[in-house]
Order: structure tokens, then C-alpha cells, then sequence
């Protein structure tokens, strides 16, 4: 359960003055998620996402993930809103940490998600594409090559003790990606880590998107990776290329890609299989045993990169010609 920071109900209903959010009926912490703190709060308005930001976040940056919320929307993606406060403010303050309330999205995640639900997923994340068009502010991607570095160095030393002969493998990789990512590809704001638990559905309907706190300006197409790593996989470890195709399809439908971002999704790949895999195995090492929140495997994103080192090509993900 994500709830790093416990909250009074004096407190939280001190932060609601500050908004027109009626009266505070209820509220409890979120048995999901892994970077924040999230309650859902229920008021004479109606339910609300209460977040307050955590480890990963920084407070600067929420401005970008805040006003691009508010961006999509206006273009007609389904994504929940900052409130903003009375005097217009869209970030407050609770329990010492910085916080924000947000609409609440109707809609649940997919736990199985099939090839059809791909084909929906890629062209959200195509049409999130086209919307952040525009989009004034800019963050760099704090989790590419640069930062993943910075987790390796704090993580190598320990890595062994997750699997034997990590410390080279990964350091290889790492030398690897720095030598051949590519550069010149087409770029934007990417949600960057638009997995399951971050879209919502009702029925097979998709109904929106959410958590974009690793958003950030990168290669549009290494966003298409993220998802193909995240939703493409078998629990086995297999890749299943009915969905890739699907999602492929999906996304191509609304953005078509350039043969320099196709000939680059295997190497995209096999790096957003690296920067899940970090920042897992940083986590794993360093989440203190008892702390409320579940530890995602490092392992299964060890397995995907394993498989990505070895495609040759983007058909091998379902791309058609
Ligand atoms: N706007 C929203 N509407 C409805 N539920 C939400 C909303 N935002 C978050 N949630 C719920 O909170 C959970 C964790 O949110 P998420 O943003 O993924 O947290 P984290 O950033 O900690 O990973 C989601 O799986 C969902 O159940
Ligand atoms: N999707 C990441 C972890 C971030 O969790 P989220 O709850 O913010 O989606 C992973 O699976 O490692």
C-alpha cells in the first residue's frame, strides 16, 4: 500500500478550506501505487483523489505534471484535474508535504488485459501525443541515460546480492546504450510510464489515463516501448506478439511511425526495460522491510531486456511493413 505520509482529519480538513470542495464525509488511504501517497476522499461534491507527493517527485516539477494535466484535458484527453484552490493555486501543503487534488477518474485497470485492450492503450497514448502538442513547459527525461547511471552507481555494489553476475551484465548494458542510443528522433511530451495500474477501463471501453509524474519530453517512440515492455508481456516471461501487433496498430492509427523510429524500437526497448529494471532494483534494495508499499520484482524487467538484446527488428514486436 502506498501511504508514506499519514494525515490527520484536522489536518486534511484545514488543506479543504483552502478549495470549494464542500464538506469532507470520508477518506482513506489507497491500497495502490508505489510513488506517492494517495487517499480518495469522499464530500458533499463527490469523490476526489487526494495525492501527496513523495520520493521520486520533485517540487518543482510539478507545475509541468500539473499544467499538462490540465493541457490534455483541454484537448480532449480523458485525464483526471487539478482542482485549483481558492486563490487559484493548484499545489497546497499537507502534513509537510506537497499536495494536490485531483477529480477522480471513473474506471478500473485491467489485471488481464488482452490484445484488444492493447490496440485501445496505443491509441490513447498516440492521441496523448498529438495533444501535448503545444504544451509550453519542458522536462527533460530525469530517468534516461544520465539517471540511470546515478541509480546504477548508488545500486551496483548490492546488485549480486539479486542475482549473480548482475554487476557486469548491467554495466555492459549500460556502456552499451550510452555508445548507440539514438539521437534526431521525433520528440514530445511523453507520459513515460503509462503501464496497467494507469489506465483506467469500464467495460472494454478505455476511459482515461493517469499518474503522470514521470511525464517528461523525450522520444515519442520510447513512450510505444514503455507500453510494449509494460502490457506485451506473458507473467511467463513470453512476449506476446498478438498484442504487440495490437498495440502497434493502435498507436499507428492515429500517429504513424517514421522508418527511423521503427528501425530504433528495439534499442528503445531494451532501455525502458533498463530504467523499470533500475529503479526496481534501487527500490528493492533500499525499501526498508514493513514499509507500507509492495516492492515491484527487478527480475521480470531483467528477463525483458534479456529477450529485447536479441530482436533484430521492430516486426519481431508486430510491427507490419
Ligand atoms: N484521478 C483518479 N481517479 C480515480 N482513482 C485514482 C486517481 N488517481 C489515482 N487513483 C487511484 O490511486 C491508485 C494509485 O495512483 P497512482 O497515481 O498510480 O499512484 P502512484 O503515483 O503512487 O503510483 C490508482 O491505482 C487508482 O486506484
Ligand atoms: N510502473 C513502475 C512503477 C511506478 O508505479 P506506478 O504505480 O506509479 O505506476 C514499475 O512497474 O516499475
Amino acid at each position: 500500500m502506498a501511504v508514506y505520509t499519514d494525515i490527520t482529519e484536522t489536518d486534511l480538513k484545514a488543506f479543504l478550506a483552502e478549495y470549494e470542495a464542500g464538506e469532507l464525509l470520508s477518506y482513506k488511504g489507497i491500497a495502490e501505487g508505489v510513488e506517492n501517497s494517495n487517499f480518495l476522499l469522499h464530500t458533499s461534491t463527490g469523490p476526489l483523489i487526494l495525492t501527496l507527493y513523495e520520493k521520486r517527485v520533485e517540487k518543482n516539477d510539478l507545475p509541468f505534471f500539473l499544467g499538462l494535466m490540465q493541457h490534455l484535458a483541454d484537448r480532449g484527453l480523458s485525464c483526471p484535474l487539478p482542482l485549483p484552490r481558492k486563490d487559484g493555486a493548484l499545489l497546497g501543503e499537507l502534513s509537510g508535504r506537497p499536495a494536490a487534488l485531483i477529480s477522480f477518474l471513473e474506471g478500473m485497470w485491467l489485471r488481464k488485459p488482452e490484445a484488444k485492450h492493447c490496440r485501445e492503450v496505443g491509441k490513447a497514448l498516440a492521441q496523448m501525443h498529438v495533444a501535448g502538442e503545444g504544451f509550453a513547459l519542458k522536462r527533460p527525461n530525469a530517468l534516461s541515460l544520465e539517471g540511470w547511471k546515478t541509480l546504477w552507481a548508488r545500486s551496483k555494489d548490492r546488485a549480486d546480492e539479486v542475482e549473480k553476475g548482475l554487476e557486469d551484465e548491467i554495466g555492459g548494458e549500460i556502456a552499451f546504450l550510452s555508445q548507440n542510443w539514438p539521437k534526431n528522433l521525433p520528440d514530445g511530451v511523453i507520459h513515460a510510464d503509462l503501464f496497467p495500474d494507469n489506465v483506467f477501463f469500464l467495460n472494454d471501453d478505455l476511459s482515461g489515463l493517469i499518474d503522470f509524474y514521470f511525464a517528461c519530453n523525450d522520444f515519442l517512440v520510447y513512450d510505444l516501448s514503455i507500453c510494449i515492455n509494460a502490457w506485451c508481456f506473458e507473467k511467463d516471461g513470453a512476449y506476446n506478439i498478438t498484442k504487440g501487433m495490437a498495440m502497434i496498430e493502435g498507436y499507428q492509427s492515429v500517429r504513424p511511425l517514421s522508418q527511423a523510429e521503427a528501425a530504433a524500437l528495439p534499442i528503445l526497448s531494451r532501455g525502458s526495460a533498463l530504467r523499470f529494471f533500475l529503479t526496481r532494483l534501487y527500490d528493492w534494495l533500499t525499501t526498508p522491510e514493513g514499509a507500507l508499499v509492495v516492492k515491484k520484482d527487478p527480475l521480470e524487467y531483467l528477463k525483458k531486456l534479456r529477450f529485447h538484446r536479441q530482436v533484430a527488428s521492430a516486426a519481431e514486436y508486430g510491427l507490419r511493413a
